[in-house]
């Protein structure tokens, strides 16, 4: 008999048709208050599950006695209990490399938006305001030749520093648990400490997973070191930076702006202070989210389950308490 799998995330048809071969699939495009009932219901003879968020944790694993593999469709894996997964000997998967390219992309494009006000010109073209009186008050920052600050230079990091080094010039400075020696050589980033980073970056990039050890890493001390004219860009997850520190340095000047594609809580409230602020660009968490990307993080996840599922290790197992 095929194993009984759940995939709790929209996936490609592809995706669900090559889960199909070997799996009895239970699909959920998304879940909600509605659907969770039968979720769980469906979870109790579950072996495995696929899709992106879900907290497991120990209350979650208590109703799924069967389960033998939890595959993330998505790098991040804070919302994954790997002792409670381990200790249960369940295994767990994430898809790291294949949204790299996509993710620096979005890196980038908040980089140049925040620095040029594009979202703001954007608003004035289209309220018919483009005059020229007000010409300078429109000017931002140049991008090029500046001082590009990554704290976590992994996959994305690494790729991120790949575009702002050949593409604009840019010097990159990095912190992170280990020296990156393809990102030195190749990029010609600098290892410093985080409080030179800070000092010294004209942007600052985040770009860590989240874990205790990165919880609120940015926080007021943290702004008060960046430059007036620093552009914060967070990439990573909204807990890694104190969300009220920022508002507060982006409100009274201790920085020029920020990018964010992630925040504490998502979907962030309508009444979060930050999205009062002139001088932050926001993203509802779409860092991987192009066709192609989420199709390949998708299907990865997949093969993962499916090879898990075989018995045998899948190419992307988390391993609890490996450090990179
Ligand atoms: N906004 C979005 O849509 C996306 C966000 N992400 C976030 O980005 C994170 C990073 O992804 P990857 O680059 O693929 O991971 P990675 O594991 O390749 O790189 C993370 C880097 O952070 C470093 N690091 C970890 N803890 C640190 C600390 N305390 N101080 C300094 N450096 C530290 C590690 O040494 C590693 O080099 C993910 O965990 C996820 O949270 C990932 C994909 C999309
Ligand atoms: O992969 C991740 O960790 C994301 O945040 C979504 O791509």
């Amino acid at each position: 008999m095929k194993p009984k799998i759940i995939v709790y995330k929209k996936v490609d048809q592809s995706v669900l048709e090559y889960l199909q071969n070997t799996c009895n699939v239970v699909y959920f495009e998304q879940l909600d208050s509605l659907n969770y009932p039968e979720f769980f219901q469906e979870l109790k003879d579950a072996q495995g599950i696929l899709g992106s968020g879900l907290q497991v944790n120990k209350d979650f694993l208590d109703r799924a006695p069967q389960l033998k593999i939890v595959c993330n469709a998505s790098v991040g894996h804070d919302n994954l209990d790997l002792t409670e997964l381990s200790k249960r000997g369940i295994m767990a998967t994430n898809t790291p490399d294949v949204l790299n390219d996509t993710v620096a992309d979005t890196i980038m494009g908040l980089i140049l938006s925040t620095a040029r006000r594009m979202p703001e010109l954007d608003q004035l073209v289209k309220a018919g305001q483009w005059g020229s009186k007000n010409e300078e008050k429109w000017f931002g920052l140049d991008v090029h030749h500046k001082v590009l600050g990554i704290i976590g230079m992994g996959g994305i990091g690494s790729d991120i520093a790949k575009r702002a080094h050949f593409g604009f010039d840019m010097n990159i400075l990095y912190h992170n648990r280990s020296r990156n020696n393809e990102a030195e050589q190749k990029y010609g980033a600098t290892y410093c400490s985080l409080e030179d980073l800070l000092r010294q970056s004209d942007f600052v990039c985040l770009m860590t997973p989240l874990t205790p050890q990165t919880e609120k890493l940015i926080g007021k001390r943290e702004f008060e070191l960046m430059k007036k004219t620093a552009i914060f860009i967070n990439g990573s997850r909204g807990k890694t930076v104190d969300e009220e520190a920022l508002y507060h340095a982006l409100k009274t000047g201790e920085i020029y702006a920020a990018g964010l594609d992630v925040f504490v809580e998502e979907p962030i409230k309508k009444d979060n202070p930050l999205l009062t602020l002139e001088n932050v660009v926001t993203l509802p968490h779409i860092g991987s989210a192009t066709y192609e990307t989420r199709l390949k993080m998708a299907m990865l996840a997949a093969e993962n389950l499916v090879v898990g599922l075989r018995g045998e290790t899948p190419p992307n197992q988390i391993k609890s308490g490996v450090i990179a």
